[in-house]
């Protein structure tokens, strides 16, 4: 379990993380999700104890990273920035890391197999392919065969085939029970891998939530109606609740209005429908919207904010 507490990390005068508290759950993967420069990589420096904040604290399961004994076998991380020894094979990069804290050379082999890198162990690890070093970095998440795991961009550079593989990875790791956190600034990407998102903008929770909520909530609920009809369908289905926008001659944008119901309405008074067609704000567009102006959204945790799409031209 991860746990960040009111963290706050500025540097000089620019804020890069602004008074963030979430909790990261073990047993599936959390996506953590914002545009670049949302402050990311900082707060997963923060949780594994890389930089100090300047307020407020994290915890991983249960302590500070510093406080653990044995940390590689708590926490598994790969960050953004490559830190290898290019000059060293795969293997002997993974072996040096393992020296460190009596992890065996079974393992070392074991993690090889686990990334794919079997037939690349012994090549130069200066000579990799930026795919080759993020499966490198994720073999060294995993040596210590930790309860958490922290991942920053790991589909960055992969090709479709090793983005399946990840996929697939961060799952099983997530069903064993382990706490799973992967940064991305790829909405489509994170909707098919995760199963919880934090979403941040400028260093602040904007959302919190299961991808299952986010997908709903982003569904816009704009229908599209084309019909000789505007104008009598417009009065009929007009109310309180509903608003209707003709931005081309022949057809209405309806906000308000279940799709059935609107064919329901126009059937009732013989008005011929040549379409009516649900709109949904892909999950892109809704993430977009959502971290548009993150200073716009003060969201409370646990709650998603803005996702609907209201303030879109319809
Ligand atoms: N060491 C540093 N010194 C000064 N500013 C920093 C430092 N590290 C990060 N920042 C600033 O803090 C903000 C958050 O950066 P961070 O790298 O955490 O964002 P991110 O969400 O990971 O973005 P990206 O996806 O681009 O990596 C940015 O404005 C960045 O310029």
């Amino acid at each position: 379990m991860i746990e960040a507490h009111s963290l706050t990390k500025r540097y000089g005068a620019r804020t890069a993380v602004d008074d963030l508290s979430f909790t990261v759950r073990p047993g599936v993967v959390t996506g953590f999700l914002g545009p670049n420069g949302a402050g990311k990589s900082t707060t997963m420096r923060l949780l594994l104890g890389l930089d100090s904040p300047t307020s407020g604290r994290t915890l991983v399961n249960g302590r500070r990273y510093a406080d653990h004994r044995a940390p590689l076998h708590e926490v598994g991380a790969m960050l953004e920035a490559r830190s290898v020894h290019t000059g060293r094979s795969a293997y002997h990069h993974l072996l040096a890391l393992a020296a460190t804290t009596g992890i065996t050379r079974r393992r070392v082999n074991e993690v090889i197999d686990l990334v794919g890198l079997r037939e690349v162990a012994r090549k130069r690890v200066g000579a990799f392919s930026l795919g080759m070093g993020q499966r490198l970095g994720i073999a060294g998440a995993l040596l210590g065969d930790p309860a958490t795991v922290l991942l920053d961009e790991p589909v960055n550079g992969l090709d479709p085939e090793g983005i399946v593989w990840i996929r697939t990875l961060l799952k099983k790791l997530a069903a064993e029970g382990r706490t799973v956190l992967v940064s991305s600034h790829l909405m489509s990407e994170m909707a098919l891998t995760a199963e919880h998102l934090i979403v941040i903008g400028r260093g602040r929770l904007i959302a919190d939530t299961s991808v299952t909520e986010f997908v709903a909530r982003a569904a816009g609920d704009v229908v599209r109606v084309r019909t000789d009809e505007v104008g009598r369908l417009a009065s009929l289905l007009a109310g309180p609740d509903v608003s209707i926008v003709s931005e081309e001659p022949g057809v209405l944008q309806v906000t308000g209005l279940a799709g059935e119901r609107i064919g329901r309405i126009a059937a009732d008074n013989g008005i011929a429908l040549a379409e009516l067609t649900p709109q949904r704000a892909s999950l892109e567009e809704a993430f977009m919207e959502l971290t548009r102006d993150a200073v716009e959204y003060q969201a409370p945790a646990a709650q998603l904010v803005g996702a609907t799409g209201k303030g879109r031209a319809v």
